[in-house]
């Protein structure tokens, strides 16, 4: 095989209670790859469409090209060269799991171009370290549902366990990205390292009971459960209008509101897409009426997770 096209999707990680544990991968948008093998060794960032020239083209600095560096370590190819091109369907720093998507649909890709060496959940490993790249923690909880699809749960990073569960057929996602921007880096540092045990105990309650009410198809379970006691307190404070745009959605019939990963962006889950619409009409409003301009995707969680879109 001479090239390949990736497609990776957008993530919502944390999923309130579910602190880099939780996350699930959204239909679209999502991030696409294209990778040309070429004679001469070495990996060449060619084009990147849509970062506005934001994103490094060094391929060890850009999450797109670090993962596949990697990979290719780890499979010992030394003499592999490839040309790479880009195309950024979702805003940086957006809390949509942007780098996640990069990193996915460059491993996933790369793989494919070596005729598949590693099943795709081998491939996780690779991708966490795109995160690493993009924020300094190799977290999986954007890179997990990006490449598995579905809703993903990290049960121990060390040794690393994650496996999908099954949702409600009628669950829907409202995710709005208002137009301002927040660096996962930044929202991790302002964290504190010490949770009290009053805290502690909250949070697993809502954490066993946001898992029993997704596998029960349980909404009145998953509605009691989307609750963070931990960090949307001191994240929210980065998110201007957070209150306001999170009891707008929960007015309006949402099942839960919280931030999406490490925001900006905020996500609503919702029973049904009209009401998944509604509430994302409601939210983009409440924004809009603080000066704020904000997107809106609604979507079912996407099951299928990363796809290779052309090969030949
Ligand atoms: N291919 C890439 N796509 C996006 N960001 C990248 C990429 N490669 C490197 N980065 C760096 O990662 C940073 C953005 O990552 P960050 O994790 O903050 O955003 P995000 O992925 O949108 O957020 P979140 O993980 O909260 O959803 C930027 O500083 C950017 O330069
Ligand atoms: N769990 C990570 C996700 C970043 O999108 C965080 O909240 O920092």
């Amino acid at each position: 095989m001479n090239y390949i096209k990736a497609f990776a999707p957008a993530t919502v990680a944390n999923v309130s209670c579910g602190f880099d544990i939780f996350g699930f991968a959204i239909e679209e948008p999502g991030d696409v790859v294209e990778i040309w093998r070429r004679d001469e060794p070495g990996i060449i960032i060619k084009d990147i469409f849509g970062d506005e020239g934001r994103l490094p083209r060094n391929p060890e600095k850009n999450a797109v090209t670090g993962v596949m560096i990697h990979l290719l370590k780890h499979l010992g190819i030394t003499n592999f060269g490839c040309e790479v091109a880009l195309h950024k369907n979702m805003p940086l720093g957006s809390g949509m799991g942007s780098s996640a998507a990069s990193a996915v649909a460059g491993v996933v890709a790369m793989n494919e171009l070596l005729d598949c060496p590693l099943a795709r959940t081998e491939l996780l490993p690779f991708a966490m370290e795109g995160e690493r790249i993009a924020s300094g923690s190799a977290h999986a909880d954007n890179v997990g549902p990006a490449l598995l699809g579905g809703f993903v749960i990290i049960r121990s990073y060390s040794p690393l366990d994650v496996f999908s569960i099954p949702v409600p057929k009628d669950l829907y996602c409202t995710l709005v990205h208002p137009d301002i921007e927040i660096n996962t880096k930044d929202a991790r540092y302002i964290l504190r390292d010490e949770v009290s045990l009053k805290n502690t105990i909250s949070q697993m309650g809502n954490v066993a009971g946001l898992v029993a009410g997704l596998m029960k198809e349980d909404y009145d379970l998953i509605s009691r459960s989307m609750v963070d006691v931990i960090i949307e307190p001191v994240r929210s404070i980065l998110i201007p209008e957070f209150n306001k745009v999170k009891q707008a959605a929960l007015d309006h019939g949402a099942l839960g509101c919280s931030i999406s990963g490490s925001g900006p962006s905020m996500f609503a889950l919702s029973r049904g897409i009209e009401n998944a619409k509604k509430v994302g009409e409601v939210m983009k409003r409440t924004f809009s009426e603080a000066g704020i301009e904000s997107s809106t995707h609604v979507s079912l969680i996407n099951q299928g997770g990363p796809l290779i879109m052309e090969k030949n």
